[in-house]
Order: C-alpha cells, then structure tokens, then sequence
C-alpha cells in the first residue's frame, strides 16, 4: 500500500475537502441514528400505554387519550422525517466535497503524468508500447480515483456508523450484539472474494473489448489491402472470433453478478433472523423490551451496506494501489536529457561543430555515429549523403539534442550543447523530419506550430516559400480545412511541403531537413529549392538527402557510410574523387536512379 503514499501530497492540497468531507459524514451518521432510538421509544410508549388504554375503555376519558397519543405519534413521525431529510442532506454535502475532491485530485495526477510524459526522452517513447502510455494515463488513473473519492467516503462511513451503532448495541444488550454481528465478517469476506472474482472477469473483458476495437480499426484503415486480396471474409472471421471470446467471458461475468444479489439477501436474511429468535428470547426472559427489538432490527440493516463495503473498499484499495505501482513506475523515470545546472542562454550564430562524436541507441545497442568530425560555419549550407542506415538521421537527432552522445561533443558557435539550455537550442533550430507529422488541426494552425504567435499573413508567406500555397487554396476552405481522420487527405508531398512551412515560419538561425523532398516530383522539388535558397541566403541549412541537388551550391557535402564520414567536398571536389558521390551522380545522370535535380 506504500505505493498511495505518493498521492498524500493531493490530500494535503485538498485538505480542506477532506475534512469537511469527514465532518460532513460524522453528521449525516449522527442523525440517521436518531431514527432507531425513536422506533425503540415508540414501541415502548405503544406497550406501556396499550394495558392502559385497555383499562379505560369504559369510561369517557378514552377519546381524549387517544387524541393524545396520536399527537405523540405524530411528533415521532415528523421528527423521524426530519432526521432523516438532515441525514440525507449532509449525505449529500459528504459527496459534494469528497467525490468532488477525487475528481480534483485525478485531474491534477493526468496532468502530472502527462506533463511528465512530455519531458521524457524520445528513449522512453522507443521502449513503451503507446496502448501501455495511454492505458496508464486514463484506466490506472479512474482506478486511483476509486481509491481518493469512493473508497475513502465509504469507507469513513463505514468506520462511523459501526463504532457508533456497536457502541449503541452494547448498551443495550452485548450478547444479542455479539449474536447479531457474527454473520456480518463472513458477509464482508463473501464480498470480498466475490468482488476480486467480478474484477479478474472485467479485466478480461476490458482487455477482449480493447482487442475488439484495435482488429476494427486496423481493418478499417487497411481496407484497401483487405479488399484488393479479396480477404474480407478471413477479416470477418478474425474478428468472429474476437467478438465470441469477448461474448463468453460476459456471460461469465453475468453469472457471477447474478450469484451475486441472492447471497447478499441470504447474509441478511441470517442476520435478521438471528436478532429476532435470541432477541425474543431476551424479550421473553424480560432482559430487552420490544422496542429493543425493533432498534435491533433496524441496526441490523444499517450496518448491512457498511460491511457489505468493507469488501468492496479493501479491492478498491487494492487496485487503486497495483495502478498506481503502475504510474509511479513512469513517474520515476527521470529524463536523461535535461538542462545542466549551470546552463546558459546564447544567441546562436548557426556555427555548428562535432568533435570526435560517438554515438550507440541505448536500448538497441546499434552505433550509428563513429569518432564523426565536421565544422560548419554559421551561414553555410550542407548536404548530407549517403546510404539508408548510414546515420543521417541520428546527425540530426544529436544536433537537436534528443540524444548525447557517449564519446565527444555537439557544438553550437563554441558552446557544448550541453551547457546551453535545451528550449534555447531546439528554439534556434527548425528541424524538419523524415516522417511528417501533422496534427488534426487546420492547415494553419499545423504551419503556425512553428510559431503559435503567427498572423494569417505570414503563415501564407511561409506556405509559398514551401512552394504549398497552390494545394492550400484548392482546398474547400483555404488554410482553415481540417486535416486528420475527419479532415481531408494530403497527397505525401503536399504533407512534406506543409511540414517545411511549419520549419520555416519558426525563423531559426539552423535548419535541418531531413530528406524531406522525397515525395515531391523533380519540378516542385525544384520550384522549393529555387525558393529555399532566398530564404536560407543568411541560415545554417544541413540538407539530409539520397538525391544530389547540382542547382544548390552547397559549401560542403559529406557523404556518410557507416557513422563516418567516407567522403567531404563541393560537388566538383567529390565528383573528381570518383567514390559513391560521383558514382550517384553517374546513376542519376544515366537514369538508373532518381534524376538529378538541375
Ligand atoms: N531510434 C532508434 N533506435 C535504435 N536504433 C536506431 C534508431 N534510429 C536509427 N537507428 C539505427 O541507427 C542506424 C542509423 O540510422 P539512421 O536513421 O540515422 O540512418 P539514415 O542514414 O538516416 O537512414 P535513412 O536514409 O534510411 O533514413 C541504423 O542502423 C538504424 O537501424
């Protein structure tokens, strides 16, 4: 249970709740106990006065006690309604404050988690499944919730009304007390078991459910596969047989819930009848009145819920506290990447310079940049070439910080990116990737990511430097048209484009684009370099790319293999060392390959 601990910080912030919440449950006891006391003390007065009664029936003075007596019971009446709307009513107060406070509180811990998540490396991204990052931020939060808003509430309830109604019990009689609760342990254990029992089956039907949805989704997003190898009926059948899994276990599940009710009404039941046979008995042998009798009774069934809760809390209890396990596991993991203590602030230049770089992905092992040298002097324009798998993209990656490397140092104008903090690089740096990602928002908004402060104007100007304009205003609405599931469907290219706009706007001093112009044809792709180079004139640009751009005076390409670097030069330089540059370009020119770019 240690594991809740870390939600104690949350009660403290909400402590007010808490209290009154508490307070507010004490109250609403109170005076639900009042309405057993005056059942008692109705039964009491109704034998007591009925010899009575009995005894005047001959003369006149018997309309008048009747009168009387009515008035009695009505006053017992009235003040039995009037408890019991109080009770209700500081009931009601105790959920206002405490299921209020749960939800304040899991709110609080999915923003936590979630901010937490953010500030990760993209290492953790790499090694967590998404379904096990999003399950931990939604079903293991409900599930703590369970714990901060219900548990607590029936739980405190629970505490009250047996410490109060056992104290009530034993003053008037022990025995018939220690009687009448003996079935009550086995009914809070019953639940227990019975509840562990519900919830092993609602996980499994949860988890069938889910692969329910993940078969749909998958078929509906590939359903140009499914249809063009005419697999629509395996496609059913897979998902037949997914759906009856999920059927079987409800039924099971509906069994249990059903057994559920009847063994209930059974415990209560024994209870009840227990209290009136050995209470009879101790009416009989003149040791309780009948009025005691009838509190007994009502007693019985008013601690019924509380036991029955004590099951139900202690496997909330411990859900609560495997998910939050859960949550603390991701919580704990610090990022590796983070601003070092004495970080500084720079206004970069755009020099950019590696020292002798090693780098190796942790989680794979694989050395993707080995003792990596190069120097690129603020304003001038590189082109990275080279194999797939050569380290293109892990350059990148290294010059963004998502990644330090193990052995040497990533400079910016003289500072080692580690001593600068890390929103002053990534801020400095436009980084296009490989594979784009545009979020379900406008177009606009998708190009102002770059910079959320941005006016239509400008983002249509960055929108034509990335040569996208055109596309943008044959939508339906312009640079307003949704983009996404319910949005409509960019061509590869004009994602590609939309995704340069969004670097561009951000007006950085380096740019890195990561072989971002492989979906357009060579007449755009030209158009957009014709376009890039006005606006690269003052920039650091490092172009990753397979194709070679001979219209691009490149002050320097390097061509990568294995990590390092396996040729360096301008165009005319690398084409006279007859390697894999002059080699591609051969290719290119001949054909073979994509075209050359001129
Ligand atoms: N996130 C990652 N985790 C582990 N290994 C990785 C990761 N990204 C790349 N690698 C590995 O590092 C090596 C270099 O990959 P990188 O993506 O840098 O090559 P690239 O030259 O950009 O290739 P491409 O031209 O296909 O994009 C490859 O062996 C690759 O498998």
């Amino acid at each position: 249970m240690k594991q809740l601990a870390a939600l104690n910080k949350y009660f403290l912030a909400n402590k007010w709740r808490l209290i009154l919440g508490l307070l507010f449950t004490a109250i609403s006891i109170v005076f639900s106990v009042f309405q057993p006391i005056m059942v008692r003390q109705i039964f009491d007065l109704l034998a007591h006065n009925l010899d009575e009664y009995r005894l005047l029936s001959d003369t006149g003075l018997k309309g008048a006690f009747r009168a009387d007596f009515s008035r009695v019971l009505a006053f017992y009446g009235i003040s039995i309604l009037l408890f019991a709307l109080l009770s209700g009513f500081f009931l009601f107060l105790q959920r206002q404050t405490l299921i209020v406070m749960s939800r304040h509180i899991e709110y609080e811990l999915k923003n936590e988690v979630y901010r937490h998540y953010q500030r990760l490396d993209l290492n953790f991204f790499k090694m967590h499944r998404t379904g096990d990052m999003m399950s931990r931020i939604t079903e293991d939060v409900s599930r703590v919730r369970m714990y901060v808003g219900p548990a607590i509430m029936y739980a405190s309830r629970t505490l009250f009304l047996i410490v109060i109604i056992v104290y009530l019990m034993i003053q008037v009689n022990p025995l018939l007390t220690l009687y009448t609760l003996s079935p009550l342990p086995l009914l809070a254990l019953t639940i227990y078991y019975v509840n562990k029992i519900i919830h092993r089956k609602s996980e499994r039907i949860q988890s069938q459910l889910s692969n329910i949805t993940s078969i749909a989704q998958e078929s509906y997003s590939g359903i140009r596969v499914i249809k063009s190898y005419i697999q629509e009926d395996a496609s059913a059948a897979h998902f037949e047989a997914a759906s009856e899994a999920y059927k079987d276990s409800s039924i099971s599940l509906a069994k249990t819930d059903a057994l559920f009710q009847p063994v209930m009404a059974l415990m209560i039941g024994l209870s009840v009848i227990m209290t009136v046979f050995i209470g009879g008995l101790q009416v009989i042998q003149g040791n309780i009145t009948v009025g005691n009798l009838a509190e007994f009774v009502i007693y019985v069934n008013m601690l019924m819920f509380p036991f029955f809760s004590i099951g139900m809390v202690a496997s909330m209890i411990q859900r609560a506290a495997a998910s939050q396990q859960r949550i603390n596991e991701f919580l704990r993991i610090a990022p590796d990447i983070t601003d070092a203590p004495d970080a500084r602030t720079a206004a970069l230049k755009g020099g950019v310079q590696l020292q002798n770089v090693s780098f190796t992905y942790p989680h794979t092992g694989i050395t993707a940049i080995r003792h990596f040298n190069l120097r690129i002097e603020p304003g001038q324009k590189v082109a990275v070439i080279g194999r797939t798998g050569s380290g293109k993209s892990t350059l990148a990656q290294l010059l963004l910080r998502m990644y330090d490397p193990q052995e040497g140092k990533v400079m910016l104008d003289g500072h080692d990116i580690r001593q600068l903090h890390l929103a002053n690089v990534r801020g400095q740096i436009s980084y296009v990737p490989q594979d784009v990602y545009l979020f379900s928002d406008t177009v606009a908004n998708n190009i102002r990511f770059g910079d959320p402060a941005a006016d239509l104007k400008t983002v249509q100007t960055a929108a034509r430097q990335a040569y996208v304009e055109k596309d943008i205003l044959g939508f339906s609405e312009g640079f307003e048209t949704e983009i996404g599931e319910r949005g409509v469907t960019l061509s590869g290219g004009q994602k590609q484009r939309i995704s340069i706009a969004r670097a561009l706007i951000k007006n950085p001093d380096i740019l890195i684009f990561d072989d971002c112009l492989s979906a357009v044809d060579a007449r755009t792709e030209k158009e957009i370099i014709g376009n890039l180079y006005a606006y690269l004139k003052s920039k650091t640009a490092i172009i990753i790319t397979h194709r070679i751009f001979s219209l691009f005076a490149f002050d320097k390409i390097i061509v990568m293999d294995e990590g390092r670097i396996a040729e360096e030069g301008t165009h005319d330089e690398l084409l006279s060392l007859n390697g894999y540059y002059a080699e591609l370009y051969a290719r290119q020119q001949s054909g073979d390959d994509e075209g050359v770019t001129e």
